[in-house]
């Protein structure tokens, strides 16, 4: 059979989106704590020291505690604005004390200084083991992704694991990925 088009894709990944959505799924607060556990880990086991996490929307892993986690221990958060459709994100630097400004799709941005995160969290509605993500279809962290080159880690749940997801020329591959059961290395397919 054929590789499927970028249309045919686009849709193959919104009737994912939905199927997704209707599998809502939540972490009790032990496993979304031992999620958060994994992951600071393995941002400490990294030299960034700038990192991108994000501030939750609903029915996602809560990173706010991570934050406040990796800002006590000297290291700079950043969160991501969301840009218009078609653009990278921007991210601003965050601390405890800042103000969270409200952004576009029912996003939360701090109203710190424009930085460059040398370390990207990113969030997703579904993987496989070859670290490829669904997101919510507005293609910006593979933008994002696609412009800075830095190192990325991907972060949701266990249950979020799905068979294969349906890929395009633009979707990037994460090489690690923490779930509450733990760190996965991802199998990136080698390039032709
Ligand atoms: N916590 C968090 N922050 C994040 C993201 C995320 O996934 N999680 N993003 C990850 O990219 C960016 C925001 N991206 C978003 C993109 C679309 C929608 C959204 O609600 N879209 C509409 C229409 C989708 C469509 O065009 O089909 C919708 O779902 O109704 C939300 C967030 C940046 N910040
Ligand atoms: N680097 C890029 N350059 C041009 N188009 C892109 C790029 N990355 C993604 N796109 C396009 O953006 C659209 C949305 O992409 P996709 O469905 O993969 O978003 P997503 O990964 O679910 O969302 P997000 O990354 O915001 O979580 C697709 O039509 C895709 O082809």
């Amino acid at each position: 059979m054929a590789a499927p088009h970028t249309s045919e894709i686009d849709t193959l990944k919104k009737s994912l989106r939905r199927k997704m959505a209707e599998c809502w799924q939540t972490l009790s607060s032990a496993d979304e704590e031992r999620l958060r556990a994994f992951l600071l880990k393995e941002i400490l086991a990294q030299p960034a020291r700038k990192i991108a996490a994000v501030w939750p929307l609903a029915g996602e892993v809560d990173l706010r505690p991570l934050c406040h986690a990796v800002s006590e221990v000297g290291r700079q958060v950043l969160l991501p604005e969301t840009t218009s459709k078609g653009f990278p994100l921007i991210f601003r630097r965050w601390s405890p004390a800042s103000a969270m400004i409200s952004g576009r799709f029912g996003t939360l941005h701090p109203e710190g200084d424009i930085d460059v995160p040398d370390l990207i969290l990113v969030p997703f509605l579904a993987f496989d083991r070859f670290g490829y993500r669904l997101g919510y279809g507005g293609g910006y962290y593979d933008r994002t992704l696609a412009a800075l080159n830095v190192p990325a880690i991907g972060f949701g749940f266990s249950g979020q694991q799905i068979d294969s997801v349906p890929t395009g020329p633009y979707d990037v591959p994460l090489r690690t990925i923490v779930t509450e059961c733990g760190i996965i290395r991802t199998d990136i397919p080698k390039p032709l």
